[in-house]
């Protein structure tokens, strides 16, 4: 499916990077460490995107003690240490990406920065200024991680991811798992970063670095922590807005809505799904996300989709696809035998099928929606 994004950014939406599948392959290949989980907060959800540089502070808080007390829980069913039970300051075997939100995107919108040239001084000094705002946010976002007993450490996509045409040639996944084998938890964001083409620099959203990390690393499940309770069939601000509680993924990477407001979805209704876009996001906003989103289940890899700050977004942080019955955010699975049936993996509270409700539902084939590629 292809959402309308707001009109306005659909040239900057359409200028972002995305990851290639020859970069991963093409990068050193050091030993992987074990990798639970890696969350995404969302820009929206720490700041007031529309305010510059303005943070929620307290969604910070709490995401961060969440983050850092999920990172430290025991571990069922793996070795000795873990039964006992990790101290805090350990990182779990997590990865944290965050959105720009109002640190970023107003500049790189009212500079072009996702369209370059970079040989232009005006992209370049937009450049900088992006760089300067995302890497502030990148402090707090860190800052906030340490005091909650975290052992974050920041890590820019500049300097370790490149792209050419916008398309990622060099993933900076080698410098993620070189942190994770560390025993740190390394702190990334969307940032912008060097382009081989033409344009000479592209935006590089935090939801896509999901997805190239997630293929890299192969985590045990992912998360999508933003402003909202999850993805719904229309803005969500609209009168009879319904969260989409299931979005099933096809093997082709094609996805149609599954479940809505934990009902199996009608034949059919499922046609009008709206995205729209904040004026100033320069990556397509909730659209990118669901697109990356099912780029992640289509590999197996579960996916949840909830609101920052709430009991559900701390459930998905601790728990993957274990979350509860009346856990409500969007899950974002695989169509067939491996949504719900399986419950592989479930000594590790990762794979679909380990939760206590909800994964046994037959998916629907209700049809009718193109795909994303
Ligand atoms: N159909 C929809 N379902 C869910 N959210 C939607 C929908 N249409 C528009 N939105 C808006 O999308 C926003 C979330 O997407 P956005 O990309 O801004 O989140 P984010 O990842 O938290 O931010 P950032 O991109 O800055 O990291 C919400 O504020 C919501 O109002
Ligand atoms: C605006 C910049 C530089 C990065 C955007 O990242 P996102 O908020 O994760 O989409």
């Amino acid at each position: 499916m292809r959402a309308a994004a707001a009109a306005s950014t659909a040239a900057d939406a359409a200028a972002i990077a995305t990851p290639s599948p020859a970069a991963a392959a093409a990068a050193p290949q050091p030993p992987l460490p074990r990798v639970r989980r890696i969350v995404k907060l969302g820009g929206a959800a720490v700041t007031v995107k529309s305010q510059v540089e303005t943070l929620r502070p307290e969604v910070l808080r709490h995401t961060a003690t969440a983050l850092a007390a999920a990172a430290a829980a025991a571990e069922e069913g793996e070795g000795s240490r873990e039964k006992r039970g990790a101290a805090a300051g350990e990182a779990g075997g997590t990865v944290l990406i965050h959105g720009a939100g109002s640190f970023g995107h107003h500049p790189a919108s009212q500079y072009g920065v996702a369209r370059g040239p970079l040989s232009d001084s005006r992209v370049r000094q937009g450049f900088a200024l992006t760089r300067a705002s995302v890497t502030r946010l990148n402090g707090l976002v860190v800052a906030a991680l340490v005091e909650a007993g975290a052992p974050a450490v920041g890590l820019s996509p500049f300097g370790i991811y490149t792209t050419r045409d916008r398309e990622v040639t060099q993933s900076g996944w080698p410098a993620v798992a070189a942190c994770l084998s560390a025993g740190l938890l390394p702190v990334l964001h969307g940032d912008c970063v060097v382009d081989e083409g033409d344009a000479g620099c592209a935006v590089l959203s935090g939801d896509t670095l999901v997805r190239d990390l997630a293929g890299a690393l192969r985590p045990d499940w992912v998360v999508f922590l933003t402003n909202v309770a999850g993805v719904y069939d229309r803005p969500p601000e609209e009168a009879g807005a319904r969260l989409l509680t299931r979005i099933a993924v096809r093997p082709d990477g094609s996805w149609r809505v599954a479940e809505v407001e934990g009902t199996p979805a009608p034949a059919g209704g499922d046609g009008g799904i709206r995205m729209t876009a904040d004026a100033h996001d320069v990556t397509g906003g909730i659209a990118l996300k669901v697109e990356e989103a099912a780029a992640v289940a289509r590999l197996g890899i579960p996916v949840l989709i909830a609101q920052a700050g709430s009991a559900e977004g701390a459930e998905a942080l601790a728990r993957g696809a274990g979350v509860g019955r009346g856990w409500r955010g969007t899950r974002v699975e695989p169509e067939g035998p491996a949504a719900g049936g399986s419950r592989e993996g479930c000594s590790d509270g990762g794979g679909w099928g380990c939760g206590d409700g909800g994964e046994g539902v037959e998916v629907r084939e209700i049809g009718g929606q193109g795909g994303l590629r």
